[in-house]
């Protein structure tokens, strides 16, 4: 639902997920209505800067005290804190309204699908412009209300095509200083990658100056991520002292360039999963592996034990399955409660296994005695479609189709040992990263090809005209 007043309201007969003891107030500093204002009220900022150390992703907790109801956000939660984060949520009796997000993550799985399971009532909230599935979409300009304080959203587009920024109102009663939630825009003496598809160095750089440089200098900057021990900045501070921003913006474009950054562990897991802000990827996963199970499971297909308590949910295979494995492995009990052979877990698709097994990590044992399992194919046009079909089916149920994932790759020649492929549409990687991987794909399951290149350069821009 996009929003149609361009203003959310915390609705007064909300039903409270979270009844608790009244909640400490951290005034972050004076407010308009405390510096001349004829209004005599005084709304006051509950505020929580909360930590995951994996990824480094802050997550912020925001509430009005002043309204009875304490109405309260989530900003960019993480999977992995949410019993932590709606923990503080009770223990400060807030009523959690919305769990939002300031773009796409790709190195962590967002809390808010797992919040609204754990708290419902509680909507999501992504841009409009970041193409994922939401409860409720936000424009430029838009203001989430909750109580009588406010975020404005500012588009900050250049880490990826949807990032927005959130700030705190300059209206009457709002909290002063401004705060800016900068997401992957602005970091603390640095900012976003601009290499993922969709981002843009050009588009970062007239962001951060037009959209956030433009604030009040005082305006506290809480980015989304910080590597080096950073917690909190200004505009002003990044404006003297950021190394990157600082600069005019060729030297800025070309330090992005250079960065040099490996790919984030989790994206291959984080962006599929992110991009559906509305349900937690157990629940999404858990579905696809039961209907794969029991429809397309061949009579005598082993399954594959991949589940290991050991093994955290976030590494890259078992990683996805995990919370599925459970989940999978107390259904399967049930049903096959008869069964005289013991039951070994997981059985994950196939073609999980296979788009997973693109080696942009290093293979681990679980994935080489997966590809060591499919037969190898003749080379021959035939299989080679066969084989870009196979993994369009898995980055179809990877990139799901219906958020705007539209991309296409296609045999376009074949000469001897040497294949070319078509690419189109909208990928979630560079395109680079796509056709490297359907490369090693198709050598991996067809070992005479040679090498598989590009048709054309021009199919390896990724630039939005591309799409
Ligand atoms: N090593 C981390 C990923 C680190 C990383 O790439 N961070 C991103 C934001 S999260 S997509 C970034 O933009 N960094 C900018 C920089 O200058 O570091 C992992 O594997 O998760």
């Amino acid at each position: 639902m996009l929003l149609k007043s361009r203003f959310l309201h915390f609705p007064t007969a909300f039903s409270p997920n979270f009844r608790s003891v009244s909640a400490p107030v951290i005034r972050i500093t004076k407010f308009r209505s405390q510096m001349g204002s004829s209004s005599g009220s005084s709304s006051k900022l509950i505020f929580r800067q909360l930590f995951e150390k994996e990824s480094s992703t802050y997550t912020y907790l925001l509430a009005d005290a002043s309204h009875p109801d304490k109405p309260a956000l989530l900003v960019d939660p993480v999977d992995k804190t949410v019993d932590r984060d709606l923990s503080l949520v009770k223990e400060l009796g807030l009523k959690l309204l919305y769990a939002i997000n300031t773009h796409v993550h790709a190195d962590h799985v967002t809390g808010t699908g797992l919040i609204k399971s754990k708290a419902p009532g509680v909507k999501s909230i992504i841009s409009k412009a970041s193409n994922a599935k939401a409860d409720l979409f936000v424009e430029p300009g838009d203001k989430i209300r909750f109580g009588d304080l406010f975020l404005e959203v500012r588009s900050t587009p250049g880490h990826t095509l949807g990032c927005v920024t959130y700030v705190t109102g300059d209206g009457h009663n709002q909290p002063q200083p401004r705060i800016a939630f900068t997401g992957d825009a602005l970091m603390i003496r640095g900012c976003g990658r601009t290499d993922f598809q969709g981002g843009s160095s050009e588009q970062l750089y007239k962001s951060v100056h037009s959209q956030i440089f433009s604030l009040p200098k005082e305006t506290l900057v809480y980015p989304a991520h910080d590597y080096k021990g950073f917690s909190v900045s200004t505009v002003g501070e990044e404006m003297l002292y950021n190394p990157r921003l600082t600069k005019d913006e060729e030297t800025f474009k070309n330090i992005m360039a250079n960065l040099n950054l490996s790919y984030p562990k989790m994206i291959d897991v984080a962006v599929p999963a992110n991009m559906d802000t509305t349900h937690s990827l157990e629940k999404r996963i858990t579905k696809t592996v039961l209907h794969w199970y029991f429809t397309e499971r061949k009579e005598n297909m082993p399954l594959t034990l991949l589940h290991s308590p050991k093994h955290h949910h976030h590494q890259p295979i078992p990683a996805l399955y995990t919370p599925t494995c459970n989940s999978l492995s107390n259904f399967l009990a049930v049903k096959q409660k008869n069964a005289a052979t013991k039951l070994r877990m997981t059985p994950v698709p196939p073609t999980y296994h296979r788009w997973r097994s693109f080696p942009a990590a290093p293979a681990t044992q679980h994935h080489r005695a997966i590809s060591a399992s499919i037969s190898p194919l003749d080379l021959t046009e035939d299989n080679i479609k066969q084989v870009l079909d196979d993994a369009r089916v898995e980055a179809t149920q990877l990139f799901d189709s219906s958020v705007g994932i539209t991309g296409k790759a296609e045999l376009a020649d074949l000469d001897g040992p040497y294949v070319k492929i078509r690419l189109g549409g909208k990928f979630w990687h560079k395109r680079s990263t796509v056709l490297a991987r359907l490369g090693n794909y198709l050598k991996q399951r067809i070992p005479e090809i040679l090498e598989v290149d590009i048709e054309d350069e021009k199919q390896l821009d990724d630039s939005p005209e591309n799409f």
